[in-house]
């Protein structure tokens, strides 16, 4: 008997076989079945507050996510995880606080697995669970854990922080059901993505809330809320977490528990870090610093400054120095890959320093970190607590070390009281200072882009001073503005001038303005940012003003954009100074001012064309056919030789042919005669030529007269017009009277009359009564036997005016 062969050419399944596969699969959902009823059995028998949770084997955890805990090797439970974890699981609504490092995103992120595992989520049940972070860095992070501890459950996850375009993004969301985003890009996807909603959401965490919840965040995520539904759970945790009212209200959580399990410690940093404070004045801060470096070249370091133009004129300078261990820095306006190249370069670097806006200030886990050094002080304790956070995390000890200005000092220490922070002074020994103030000033003399920087940065801190709300801290007055300037080398102080009303947090948490692009949309923690400013009529420019606002910045452009990192975006700030050093992306030829080595892609438009293309803006510029016709100049015309080959209508003769024909001005004279023969050869032809064509004309019409005056003899009745109904009335009596120009003229000057002038020309001469009779009868015979002469009579009375007027001319 013949084998039955499948069409993948293999043998099929036996009967058996199949019902087989079939029975296994329906154990397994009777199976799965089973366990989620025990589940849920264990979950409402759990008693929260009673029972004593050490282990995550004692959670009701489902199996996957278990198998993912012990693949990732996490055993124990920490205070937040186990305060926190049991009651997300009974479904409550959660307030978390606990201080850094203590485990927090292990404590939201079990709660949304087990959240969609029990409510058998699948990819057709759409977006379930949302996790917000206020950092492009800390949400690549939890997505990471996410991906750890997930590794088993069958859920989709995504990762919506913007950097992709709109589009791309868009395509995958809607088969996402869990995503970890920031707000700015994730409202603008519930906004703009069809077919993309967040209506089934089961779980919304915000990690870091207090900084979600504040005012630069506020109105992306009031408008994200509207979009989710009132029923959900929700998750709020940070190391600094508070119970404000309006917060509640806003997410509309349902009588949430407050899990503070740090609340009655000693203090609200981590037991294992050793935190210090050094005075030191403002204009010695940058000497200090580079002292500490030097005598810990064997550490982990983050230094926290107060903008990105501190970071890179501090990170540039240090460079120059070589201070004898790799430095790295990273700020909000770089572009979203070189910053995650330098998250993973520090974290995975045994010894390196990097310097750091508050960009990564919040939720980071850098592994082993030994120092955190803030150089400039942070804006609150908060601030503070977040950024001394980065070492000494989860049972690893870590040391930290604040920067005070004298007039900083009591100020900052009451605040740091207030908040239960341990802080001891310590002062730097004289032998290890270490002044680096004339090395600052020869290179911001040989190099004008350091000087150049160092101005943005001394600028951009002198104003961040100016923009801070607590007066007994930041004080500009108090400072040494001018010896600050000279301790960063620069050759004098830059001059500054300050808005009025303006606030530090309402504009470092202000959205970027108008930033529609898909890789900026998202806000960022960082120094300073603000809408563009427009310069107004009066307003009084200073000499730096004047220098950074000139047209020919090439010079500094060029260098400048060489000792920047390659990949770091545009200033933040300049606005302040209204410079704009961007080049201008309607004007492409100003590419011939970029400088050499600055990461950018060609656009080939076709035609061999390629056009430089450093963002988005540009690119899409450059792709609209309208914008580039500008570019493409005007069409040019060729001609062809005998042998097909194109030649431009002029082109240049070779200079040793062109000097072989003889002087320039012998050619000018020989070019002269040549053409006035020509010239007179042709007047002469031209002139028989007319006076030909004329005596043609009097012939032909001398006959024609002769053959009307015969057929009037001969009594012939006179023609009717076509379509000329009244022939006692001529219409063209006015006309009549005119005289025809160049009738008789036999010198052939005047130039040809247009075609209707022609019909005139048959009755010009006709002057007296008896004339027009016999001119009106000629025309009538005229019309009847030539029809389409009478045609060209005028037939409309704009026919009648614009002869006249012709003739009248003429
Ligand atoms: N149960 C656990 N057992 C062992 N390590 C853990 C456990 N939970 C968390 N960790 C580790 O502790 C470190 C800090 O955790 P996590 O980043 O969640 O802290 P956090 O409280 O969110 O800190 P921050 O307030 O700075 O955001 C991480 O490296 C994490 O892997």
């Amino acid at each position: 008997m013949a084998t039955r062969v499948s069409n993948s050419g293999r043998p099929p399944k036996p009967k058996g076989q199949k019902h087989g596969k079939q029975e296994i699969r329906q154990q397994k959902r009777k199976r799965e079945q089973e366990d989620l009823q025990s589940l849920e059995g264990r979950i409402s028998d759990l008693d929260p507050k009673s029972t004593e949770i050490k282990l995550f084997s004692d959670l009701p955890l489902s199996h996957p996510t278990t198998l993912g805990l012990k693949a990732s090797h996490f055993t124990t439970l920490t205070d937040i995880q186990a305060g926190a974890i049991p009651l997300a699981l009974k479904n409550n609504d959660i307030l978390g606080a606990a201080k850094t490092g203590s485990g927090k995103t292990l404590a939201f992120i079990l709660p949304v697995l087990e959240k969609l595992y029990r409510a058998q989520w699948t990819e057709f049940d759409g977006l379930g669970a949302l996790i917000i972070s206020p950092t492009r860095e800390l949400a690549v992070q939890i997505f990471e854990v996410l991906r750890k501890v997930g590794r088993y459950h069958a859920f989709s996850a995504g990762l919506v922080i913007g950097g992709k375009s709109l589009k791309e993004e868009a395509e995958r969301l809607t088969r996402m059901n869990i995503l970890v985003c920031t707000p700015g890009r994730m409202l603008q996807h519930l906004d703009q993505t069809a077919g993309f909603d967040a209506d089934n959401l089961q779980i919304l965490v915000l990690d870091e809330a207090d900084r979600i919840m504040d005012m630069g965040f506020q109105r992306d995520v009031d408008a994200l809320v509207e979009h989710l539904p009132k029923t959900r759970q929700t998750l709020m945790f940070s190391a600094t977490q508070s119970k404000k009212v309006s917060d509640l209200a806003r997410l509309s959580l349902k009588d949430p528990e407050y899990v503070s399990v740090h609340e009655s410690a000693a203090s609200s940093t981590p037991s294992n870090l050793q935190q210090h404070y050094i005075v030191t004045p403002l204009h010695e801060k940058i000497d200090t610093l580079y002292g500490f470096i030097k005598a810990n070249l064997k550490s982990k370091i983050v230094v926290f400054l107060s903008s990105g133009k501190q970071v890179r004129f501090v990170y540039e300078s240090f460079r120059h120095l070589q201070p004898g261990i790799p430095l790295l820095h990273l700020h909000g306006r770089q572009k979203q890959l070189a910053r995650l190249e330098i998250t993973s370069r520090f974290t995975s670097a045994k010894y390196s320093c990097l310097f750091a806006t508050d960009v990564v200030a919040r939720g980071i886990d850098f592994p082993a970190v030994d120092w955190v050094i803030q150089v400039d002080c942070p804006e609150d304790s908060d601030t503070y607590i977040h950024r001394v956070g980065r070492t000494a995390r989860y049972q690893s000890n870590g040391r930290a070390v604040l920067f005070l200005d004298p007039s900083e000092e009591a100020g900052m220490l009451q605040r740091l009281e207030q908040k239960k922070i341990p802080i001891q002074k310590v002062n730097v020994k004289e032998k290890k200072k270490k002044s680096i103030q004339n090395s600052l000033q020869n290179m911001c003399f040989q190099n004008p882009d350091l000087k150049y920087l160092g101005q943005k940065a001394f600028i951009s801190y002198a104003r961040a001073i100016h923009l801070q709300r607590d007066k007994e801290i930041f004080n500009l007055d108090k400072l040494d503005l001018d010896a600050y300037a000279a301790g960063m080398g620069l050759p004098g102080t830059p001059q500054i001038k300050f808005q009025k009303g303006e606030d530090i947090k309402r504009i470092k948490n202000a959205p970027r303005a108008g930033m529609s692009s898909d890789s900026e949309s998202d806000m960022d923690v960082d120094g300073l940012k603000e809408k563009p400013k427009k310069k107004k009529k009066d307003e009084v420019r200073t000499k730096y003003d004047k220098m950074f606002e000139r047209t020919n910045q090439d010079v500094f452009s060029s260098h400048y954009s060489k000792i920047v990192d390659d990949q770091d975006d545009d200033d933040d700030d300049d606005d302040f100074l209204a410079v704009k050093r961007r080049l201008n992306d309607d004007d492409l030829d100003a590419e011939s001012r970029k400088a050499p080595g600055t990461v950018i892609k060609a656009l080939d438009l076709g035609g061999g064309e390629a056009y430089v293309v450093d963002s988005k803006r540009r690119e899409k510029a450059l792709k609209s056919k309208k914008k580039m016709l500008k570019f493409r100049g005007n069409a040019s015309k060729l001609v062809y030789d005998e042998d097909g080959n194109a030649h431009e209508i002029y082109e240049l003769q070779d200079e040793d042919d062109f000097k072989q024909e003889g002087t320039a001005e012998e050619l000018r004279q020989k070019f002269l005669e040549g053409e006035t023969a020509r010239v007179k050869e042709a007047d002469v032809d031209d002139k028989a030529l007319a006076k030909q064509k004329k005596r043609e004309k009097r012939e032909k019409r001398k006959a024609a007269e002769r053959a009307e005056l015969s057929a009037m003899d001969s009594g012939d009745e006179a023609p009717q017009l076509v379509g000329g109904d009244d022939q006692d009335e001529d219409p063209l009596a006015l006309l009549r009277s005119l005289p025809i120009a160049g009738e008789d003229d036999e010198s052939g000057d005047e130039p040809p009359r247009k075609k209707a002038k022609k019909w005139f020309q048959q009755d010009s001469d006709v002057e007296s009564d008896a004339d027009r009779k016999s001119a009106k009868a000629k025309k009538k015979s005229k019309g009847k036997g030539k029809v389409f002469e009478v045609q060209e009579e005028p037939e409309t009375l704009e026919d009648l005016e614009a002869l006249a007027t012709g003739l009248l001319d003429g």
